[in-house]
């Protein structure tokens, strides 16, 4: 059975019109669909009004007791929430989940090496039968990242990294798994600021050359390595790109 992973970043979040499109549009999917949120820039923005400083290091944040705190109320609550409610809005029987919520997605806390980054976690394992379940029950789930493990520890994971396992995890459970990533710009591109210079397709050696050139860089990095990870673990396709390209097909596609 044919199934689509959406992930929506900050950036699409915090632009209603966007977002409001991008939610009609999940709404109007007819296969089986799972909806992974982000919400970092939120986050941040919640962080500087609490009087903290928010730090990232290599797209991960570095996630303190406090700041721990701060982002389990903005993902699991008010963004989680939120999209449930616009999605029930629009007839979608949409079911909100951290990873702690019938233990969806088990992670472990990120080694302390040459940065300590606090409470984030590494996904160890996502539970793909009891999505499957909430799927079979008509339910669209709606994946916030904070994560458990499963020794009453909340943990803060990367986005991406919650969209790629539980894409990964959805394949191994049968479905043919369409993972697309929405973000504010058209695709992947060449000139970062020209919006016409879509890559249509990267493989992994023209990624490796892109990234030598400086041409794929920051926050796509991290994107990008989770991406290649799940077309390499038996998800049939992997698409980054704004609604609109995503929609026509004329999005970045990643080819294995
Ligand atoms: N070649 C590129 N094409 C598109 N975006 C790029 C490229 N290189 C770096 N980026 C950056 O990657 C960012 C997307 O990653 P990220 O901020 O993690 O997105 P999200 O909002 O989905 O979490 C873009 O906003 C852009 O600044
Ligand atoms: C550990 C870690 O980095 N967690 C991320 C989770 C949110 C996220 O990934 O949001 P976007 O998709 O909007 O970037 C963070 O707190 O920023």
């Amino acid at each position: 059975m044919q199934l689509t992973v959406l992930k929506i970043g900050g950036n699409v979040l915090n632009d209603e019109a966007a977002l409001a499109g991008v939610l009609d549009y999940f709404a109007s999917l007819t296969e089986l669909a799972v909806l992974v949120h982000g919400g970092g820039g939120k986050a941040s923005e919640v962080i500087r009004e609490m009087g903290r400083e928010p730090r990232m290091v290599g797209g991960r944040r570095i996630t303190d007791a406090p700041t721990l705190e701060i982002v389990t109320m903005v993902y699991t609550g008010l963004i989680n929430k939120n999209l449930v409610a616009q999605l029930q809005r629009r007839g979608t029987n949409a079911i909100g989940l951290s990873g702690a919520d019938g233990n969806a997605i088990l992670a472990e806390k990120r080694p302390v090496g040459e940065i300590d980054y606090g409470f984030a976690g590494d996904v160890t394992e996502v539970n793909g039968s009891l999505l499957a379940g909430l799927l079979r029950l008509e339910l669209r789930p709606v994946l916030c990242p904070i994560t458990h493990d499963a020794k009453g520890q909340l943990l803060n994971t990367n986005a991406d990294t919650i969209a790629n396992e539980v894409a990964k995890a959805l394949a191994t459970q049968g479905y043919q798994v369409s993972l697309k990533y929405c973000f504010e710009l058209p695709g992947v591109l060449r000139d970062i600021n020209d919006e016409n210079s879509i890559i249509k397709t990267i493989t992994p050696k023209t990624y490796r050359q892109y990234q030598l050139e400086g041409v794929i860089a920051g926050g796509m990095i991290p994107k990008l390595d989770n991406a290649f990870d799940a077309i390499a673990s038996g998800v049939q396709e992997v698409v980054i790109g704004d609604l609109s390209h995503l929609r026509s097909g004329q999005a970045t596609r990643l080819i294995a």
